[in-house]
């Protein structure tokens, strides 16, 4: 080996020189012959006699006489370079590059590179066995990252509902940032979700993120993903982010404003710049990713306190949708109702076929007097749980959970026995003016006790005189 080192090589002599390139040569992994200006095969490697099945006794002949199809003296005429030429000889088939060599600009022979065929075959396949990986791959990262709900599934007639509903299928197919606020379960996901399927980027990833459910520590790095070696027990090879996972597609961040303020400024960045650097690394990488935030909290509140970054504030604020809580929207509990104990019953596989299941209208009543502090979502369940309970084909009371019927004193007046309405609306509004006198008991007759109460209900004070009026109380 020492006396081959490159030192030696250039100044040793012309022998040595040859059996260096030679050598070299005969090493590379492909085929290669070499002819001279007078179409005399001056050298070939063992590969290329493997390939073509030639024999070593070609060395010395001209060329055309030991391979009479070869078209690689026509290149000492034309110095024209082919690639990709493919040969067949007997049942050995492979494909060839060819080349002049030139020296001081001139011709002094050529070259011809080949690749066995059942070798370019094995690399195709295996290219086509990881492409097979890589859209399998793709396809179950789309189910696990795919957007369910579209507006058509959003229930609700109540005007706020609505307007909310309105704002939103204007934006769904821009690119601007948006703020979704309301109560948890108000279905703050539901419209996010149904804005990236109303979008050109509705075949990409819609990825929800709960920033409240990841710890403060991991949420970078599970966001922007981190580079090979950014900590201790960090994976080989790195990890990639959430951002990146959502590329060409929306990430929904869920209760944004439980995000460190220190997170909140990497965010801005990545609104600004539309690019993410994982943790530990310097490179910054393009995305192309709709940003839709959400939270239940009051973000102007957290601005002044100095707990949300009010730079970010206004970024995400660009469309702001607010969903009205279920208090706020009774009168779209019946046909929220109605939608849900279609699909508990067919979750159930009961035979929704031959038999009408209902609500029974007392149980309706009763639901309509209550507050639902976890909104739709909290109905869903219940009405889950009621079609689990009840025996005939009709939600009765007795069939609600005990958490929602126990507290409440006026539950004998819900009895199915006693009703004396002759409509819904009737029902509603008597159930109303006896919630409102209620709480107006407990908190009392002066203007302050009246706000408590008004916010205790969830209305407004100028509602709640209204009201006031409109069933005649002594308040
Ligand atoms: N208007 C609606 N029509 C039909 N289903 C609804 C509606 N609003 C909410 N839901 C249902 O209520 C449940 C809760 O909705 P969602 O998860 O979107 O609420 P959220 O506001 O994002 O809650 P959180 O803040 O707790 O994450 C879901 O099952 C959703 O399908």
């Amino acid at each position: 080996m020492e006396k081959y080192s490159s030192l030696d090589i250039n100044h040793s002599s012309p022998e040595k020189q040859t059996d260096w390139w030679k050598a070299i040569v005969h090493s590379i992994n492909d085929g290669v012959l070499v002819i001279d200006l007078e179409g005399i095969v001056q050298l070939v490697n063992p590969e290329y006699l493997r390939i073509t099945g030639a024999t070593p006794s070609i060395i010395g002949k001209p060329l055309k006489e030991s391979r009479p199809g070869a078209q690689l003296t026509e290149i000492l005429v034309d110095r024209k370079t082919r690639v990709g030429v493919y040969r067949k000889t007997g049942n050995r088939e492979y494909i060839v590059d060819m080349a002049p060599i030139i020296l001081d600009d001139k011709v002094i022979g050529a070259v011809s590179v080949c690749k066995s065929l059942d070798e370019v075959h094995k690399l195709t396949q295996e290219l086509k066995l990881k492409g097979e990986k890589l859209e399998q791959l793709q396809k179950k990262m789309s189910s696990l990252y795919q957007a369910n709900y579209t507006f058509k599934q959003i229930i609700g007639k109540n005007m706020g509902l609505k307007d909310a509903v309105n704002v939103a299928e204007k934006v769904a197919d821009t690119d601007l940032p948006i703020l979704i606020t309301g109560e948890s379960g108000t279905g703050k996901e539901l419209f996010a979700q149904a804005m990236h399927n109303d979008s050109k980027r509705k075949n990409n990833p819609f990825v929800p993120v709960n920033c409240a459910a990841i710890p403060a520590a991991l949420l970078e790095s599970e966001l922007f993903g981190y580079g090979e070696g950014a900590f201790t027990n960090a994976k080989k090879g790195g990890k990639i982010g959430l951002f990146e996972i959502a590329n060409n597609g929306t990430i929904f961040l869920d209760e944004i404003g439980d995000m460190s303020f220190e997170l909140q400024a990497k965010l801005l960045r990545v609104l600004q710049e539309k690019k993410i650097r994982r943790v530990g690394e310097t490179r910054e990488r393009d995305i192309n990713v709709r940003i839709i935030a959400a939270t239940h909290r009051d973000l102007q509140q957290l601005v002044k306190k100095n707990h949300f970054r009010e730079d970010l504030f206004y970024r995400l604020n660009v469309i702001s949708l607010h969903i009205p809580p279920l208090r706020d929207r009774k009168d779209d509990i019946p046909e929220l109702v109605d939608a849900f104990l279609q699909s508990s019953i067919i979750n159930l596989s009961l035979d929704l076929e031959s038999i009408n299941y209902t609500i029974s209208r007392h149980t309706l009543r009763f639901l309509q007097t209550y507050e639902w502090p976890g909104n739709v979502r909290e109905l869903r369940n219940m009405i889950d749980y009621a079609t689990c309970m009840m025996e005939g084909t009709e939600i009765k009371i007795e069939h609600l959970p005990e958490t929602i019927t126990k507290n409440r004193i006026d539950i004998s007046e819900f009895n199915e026995t006693t009703s004396s309405y002759n409509s819904l609306q009737e029902a509603v509004q008597d159930a109303e003016k006896r919630f409102i006198l209620e709480t107006l008991k407990k908190f009392g007759n002066d203007l302050e006790e009246k706000k408590r109460a008004a916010n205790a209900l969830g209305i407004s004070l100028a509602t709640l005189y209204n009201k006031i009026n409109r069933y005649n109380l002594d308040f």
